[in-house]
């Protein structure tokens, strides 16, 4: 009979947290229409509410993830001599670099004109999706995004943990988007659909050969000493911006207070502090279009003051890069509001982000 109880006058409000989504119903083949429906509601009211949620039930286990985790720190504990053996290049140019994969010095990032304090390594899909051309500096060089992966190649073992990963993470990536094509309502999946019929499995079909992304970040603490009273902010780990394409799987190691996502009331910064065996998971700036801005891609930013050297593995699950991505018919009237954009495939605008530095 707690009913009973007296309030208790040292009662702290509860901490505000991101909402945690189970999404097994999505990858169980014999899971009920009930507990699917139930995780695409949820979905619905996160996206809405934050345009993050923790996400667990995916199946990927917590031995792999620590592992993952592991040897991006391997990698970015190894000598500089090493890891510029992957460096990243600009495209076209005699080093044989395409401008995007490899990896990124310390300060290299930049985010609203900002030097990140981190260090990266960039992998994507190999560009398997239409016939490689030479990079303008002829023969042996490569255009923007068209050059092979460069895997560190210590530790040795990372490479193919990595391919196994991202086969699952594939998994995950599909079975997020169909239960998010349910959560808008966008109807049942239709016989003989393709990429621009929007029916429930649209984004499914717009991600089945996803462009994907691959980041291993390392971010060491930053320096400058934090000033609890003021909102200004000198030093990033990642400054404040919007992932720019579809939904992001984050891992991270269990530093806590380093990732901060904006809340609506465009001023509150919410600690989306890790939690072990769970991902962190965002919509882009390509479901914001998709869904005409009913859901937002919101705005996040690290800032690690705290102990020792930060890891982060986000996966980037991306469009097709071919994919039209334009507001869908049923979201532009649900909205009431005119198209947000005339719509263009992934591919370009994955290209002008590269060509801006991202984050700039
Ligand atoms: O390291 C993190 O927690 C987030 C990184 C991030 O937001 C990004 O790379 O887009
Ligand atoms: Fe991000």
């Amino acid at each position: 009979m707690t009913g009973c109880l007296p309030p208790s006058p040292a009662a702290t409000p509860p901490i505000e947290s991101l909402p945690i989504i189970d999404i097994s119903p999505y990858l169980d083949p014999s899971s009920s229409p009930r507990s699917r429906q139930e995780t695409a509601s949820a979905i619905n009211r996160a996206c809405i509410d934050y345009g993050f949620f923790y996400l667990t039930g995916h199946d990927i286990p917590t031995s792999k993830l620590d592992e993952v985790i592991s040897l991006a720190r391997q990698f970015f504990f190894s000598p500089l001599s090493e890891k510029n053996k992957i460096k990243r290049y600009d495209a076209g140019g005699p080093e044989g670099g395409d401008g995007a994969r490899g990896y990124q010095g310390m300060g290299e990032n930049i985010t609203l004109g900002r030097r990140d304090v981190q260090e990266a390594v960039d992998l994507y899909r190999e560009w398997d999706h239409s016939p490689k051309e030479e990079g303008n500096g002829g023969k042996g060089t490569y255009k923007t995004l068209q050059g092979p992966n460069l895997w560190p190649a210590q530790p040795p073992e990372l490479k193919e943990v990595y391919l196994d990963y991202i086969d699952q993470l594939m998994k995950v990536g599909e079975a997020v988007v169909r239960a998010m094509g349910t959560a808008l309502d966008l109807g049942a999946p239709q016989p003989n659909a393709n990429t621009t019929t929007e029916d429930g499995d649209v984004f499914v079909r717009n991600t089945d050969h996803s462009f994907w992304v691959m980041r291993m970040i390392g971010y060491p603490p930053l320096q400058a000493p934090y000033n609890p009273d003021s909102s200004d902010v000198t030093e990033f780990s990642c400054g404040e911006h919007t992932d720019y394409g579809c939904v992001t799987l984050l891992l991270a190691d269990p530093t806590p207070g380093a990732l901060q996502v904006l809340l609506k009331d465009n001023k509150t910064w919410l600690n989306a502090d890790p939690i072990p065996g769970h991902f962190v998971v965002n919509i882009g700036d390509m479901i914001e279009r998709w869904t005409n801005g009913i859901w937002k891609s919101n705005k996040h930013r690290v800032i690690h003051r705290g102990e020792g050297y930060r890891v982060s593995v986000p996966f980037f699950y991306e469009p097709n890069f071919e994919a039209m991505v334009k507001p869908l018919g049923k979201c532009v009237e649900r909205s009431g509001e005119a198209p947000v954009h005339e719509g263009n495939t992934y591919g370009e605008h994955l290209l002008g982000k590269v060509f801006n530095n991202f984050y700039k």
